[in-house]
């Protein structure tokens, strides 16, 4: 398999995601401060590094918010992360989520794995607002594009936030983003998981790793190949790229607002029908 992005250049990168970032806070949403939620992994660490860069460690707030599935290892990353940013006393804390899951399995009976992780990261999102209200700030988001693309993401958990700053950089580019920050190696080469059960991690998960990922996602979206061409490309099957394709369609929904069922001024009290074949 051939990885075939170009680098970016991770020091312009840096500075415009963080002017950008102190734009949207303060002036576009007139707030003073940035919540970010801590893992472990990669796209977090990297979005607390820029939210710090962007306002400073005093106007950063990080939560780290482990529950039964995350491993020990990750809660001490989160912890490197919020130490090198010298952020202040008052500016972190550790929740576990799992007294609120347990409340949650209570009332609602036993949850299947991936029930209970979705209900977990929706858990964590309602913390991170909730904080936000508190320190006059904005939820800063840690999707990447590729995760965006794929709808990797819990709808309304992990993409229920106020910014997506690395939005826009494959989780390739993240990585090399991360090195430049100087992010913590242990976290930078890490494999990515949402740690949502014990042993989950996202390659398995979508049955390819990043770095192909990423090239078929570059070379669909950004070169318009056909499908044929990328594998070709790429030296893979075809069903690989159909694949990996096929997540982007059908993740759509999760990159919209709700569709909305709009009836105009004209439609109130007239006997106008909408044609039968917009149905
Ligand atoms: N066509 C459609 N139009 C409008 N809404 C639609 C829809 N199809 C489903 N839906 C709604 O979407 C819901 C399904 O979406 P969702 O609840 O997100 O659930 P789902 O996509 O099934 O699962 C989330 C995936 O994201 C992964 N994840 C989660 C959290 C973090 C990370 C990470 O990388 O850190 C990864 C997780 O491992 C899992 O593979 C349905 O329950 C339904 O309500
Ligand atoms: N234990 C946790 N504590 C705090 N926030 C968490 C925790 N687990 C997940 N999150 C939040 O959900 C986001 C989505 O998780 P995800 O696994 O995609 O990102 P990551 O761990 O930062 O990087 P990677 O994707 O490489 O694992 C995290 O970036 C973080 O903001
Ligand atoms: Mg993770």
């Amino acid at each position: 398999m051939r990885y075939v992005l170009p680098p970016i250049n991770a020091e312009r990168v840096a500075e415009y995601i963080a002017r950008r970032l102190r734009w949207y806070v303060r002036e576009y949403a007139g707030k003073r401060a940035g919540v970010v939620g801590v893992s472990g992994g990669v796209d977090s660490a990297v979005v607390a590094f820029l939210t710090a860069r962007a306002l400073g460690p005093e106007n950063t707030y990080c939560y780290v918010l482990p529950s039964f599935a995350t491993p020990k290892e990750d809660v001490e990353d989160a912890l490197r992360v919020i130490e090198a940013l010298g952020l202040p006393d008052g500016n972190w804390e550790v929740i576990s989520v799992d007294p609120i899951l347990k409340s949650f399995e209570e009332v609602l009976g036993e949850m299947d794995r991936v029930a209970r992780g979705n209900v977990m990261a929706r858990i964590r999102m309602i913390i991170l607002h909730e904080k936000a209200y508190a320190h006059n700030a904005l939820v800063i988001g840690t999707g990447d594009k590729s995760e965006l693309l794929l709808g990797y993401f819990t709808k309304y958990g992990d993409g229920g936030v106020d910014v997506l700053p690395i939005g826009g950089l494959y989780k390739t580019h993240v990585r090399q983003l991360a090195r430049y920050l100087g992010v913590p190696e242990r976290i930078v080469e890490k494999p990515s998981s949402p740690r949502l059960w014990p042993g989950q991690t996202a390659e398995g998960e979508l049955g390819a790793p990043y770095e192909l990922v990423d090239s078929v996602l570059y070379l669909r979206f950004e070169k318009w190949l056909p499908e044929e061409r990328i594998a070709e490309e790429l030296g893979v099957e075809v069903g690989v790229v159909k694949r990996i394709l096929e997540m982007v369609k059908r993740s759509q929904h999760k990159r919209m607002m709700p569709e909305v069922f709009h009836v105009g001024q004209r439609d109130l009290g007239s006997d106008w029908r909408y044609p039968r074949q917009w149905f």
